[in-house]
């Protein structure tokens, strides 16, 4: 599974900031939804930059919706 981390840029400023490749060890996913989009939904998570760190950041998460199409996921992820 590749699970894309991205900074999120305020909505007035480009988001140029480079995307990093993590590993779903260093993210707690939390029970909670925040919202959804049209590719999937986006929950509350714990994002460490290391695996088992005491340091655990406040992150959100898109899961992509499985039933997408793969042409629209990877259009997700090229303008993400
Ligand atoms: N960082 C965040 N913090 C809190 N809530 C968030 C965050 N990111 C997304 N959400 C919630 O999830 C919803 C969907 O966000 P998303 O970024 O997927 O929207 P979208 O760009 O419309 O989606 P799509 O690209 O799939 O059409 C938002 O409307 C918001 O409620």
């Amino acid at each position: 599974m590749e699970i894309y981390l991205r900074r999120v840029a305020l909505p007035s400023t480009p988001n140029m900031s480079p995307i990093r490749l993590i590993t779903l060890n260093q993210l707690i996913i939390d029970n909670k939804k925040l919202g959804e989009g049209e590719f999937g939904a986006v929950y509350a998570a714990k994002l460490m930059f290391e695996e088992n760190s005491d340091k655990k950041f406040p992150a959100a998460v898109k899961v992509i919706n499985p039933t997408t199409n793969l042409r629209h996921n990877i259009e997700f992820v090229r303008d993400y």
